[in-house]
């Protein structure tokens, strides 16, 4: 991209609309992902990267671990079992101590039931909530137009191929294609179907990011820093830093932390590593 900044509109984790003047000064708007940007991500600090999963099963032990990171972390998330024991009012309880929560429900139904799944999620001020691409393209289009219709609503990321799974995994669902294959069929359908963000594995950022979804936010797990020996049930991994290199908007990391003897040094580690990438 050539051309100065004129005009930046948007919040630090949304889709930006940003004027430019190309080579000839010609003013035009682009739309750009703050991540992909140098000039973006210059003023972005590393915990803007990171996301801690509190896979907790009750509201005591999700909020002694924020508490025990110190500050340190800007992202936390909320999956199933935590939600499930506790409702959306875990997520306001998150927010209300001053965090951003990205809630991980894996929405997968037809596409009236998660239009009205996003709308109820989107009350609770969450700022991502995930949906399964393999929903297709019309459970999608319906959860866009419900975001789109209402005051405020999360960015909605489509789960591509679960990172636990490897090609054995996938083969046994009916589907004879590699992860990375899958994945970019299902990324680029479902960023076609107006989706804001991609989960995916460290391993498939690469081609994604030269894909025809490459300006989506990209939000991955399988994440296993390099002194970490346990994979645990996670199949498609990386390093912090591998993932950050490769294109990674934000990273998920949940037992490398949370399960660590010391989890605001292990966040510690994990936020300098993605610094430094
Ligand atoms: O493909 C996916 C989608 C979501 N997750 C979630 O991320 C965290 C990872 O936790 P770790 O303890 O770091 O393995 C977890 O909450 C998953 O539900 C994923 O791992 N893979």
């Amino acid at each position: 991209m050539c051309g100065e900044y004129l005009q930046v509109c948007s919040n630090p984790c949304t889709r930006r609309r940003i004027k430019t003047r190309n080579g000839k000064g010609r003013l035009l708007w682009q739309s750009i992902h703050p991540f992909q940007d140098s000039r973006y991500t210059e003023g972005m600090k590393p915990a803007d990267h990171l996301i801690v999963a509190l896979d907790f099963p009750n509201r005591t032990q999700a909020l002694d671990m924020v508490e025990r990171l110190n500050g340190q972390i800007r992202w936390f998330k909320v999956g199933l079992e935590l939600y499930l024991a506790e409702g959306l009012s875990i997520v306001e309880a998150i927010r209300a101590r001053g965090h951003e929560v990205f809630l991980d429900l894996k929405l997968h139904d037809i596409p009236n039931t998660v239009a009205g799944a996003v709308r109820s999620a989107a009350a609770s001020g969450a700022g991502l909530l995930t949906l399964h691409a393999s929903g297709g393209p019309a459970m999608l289009a319906a959860a866009r137009r419900a975001a789109d219709e209402l005051d405020y609503a999360p960015r909605l990321l489509a789960v591509t191929v679960l990172t636990s799974m490897d090609k054995h995994q996938l083969t046994a669902t009916g589907i004879d294609a590699s992860p990375a294959s899958q994945v970019l069929l299902l990324g680029e359908m479902a960023t076609a179907a107006g989706i804001d963000g991609l989960v995916c594995s460290p391993e498939e950022v690469g081609i994604l990011r030269v894909s025809k979804a490459k300006d989506a936010l990209l939000v991955v797990p399988g994440i296993r820093p390099a002194d970490t020996t346990l994979a645990d049930d996670q199949s498609r991994i990386a390093t912090p830093g591998d993932a950050i290199r490769r294109g990674a908007s934000m990273l998920v990391v949940g037992r490398p932390i949370t399960k660590a003897a010391d989890p605001a040094a292990a966040a510690a580690a994990i936020l300098k590593e993605i610094e430094t990438a």
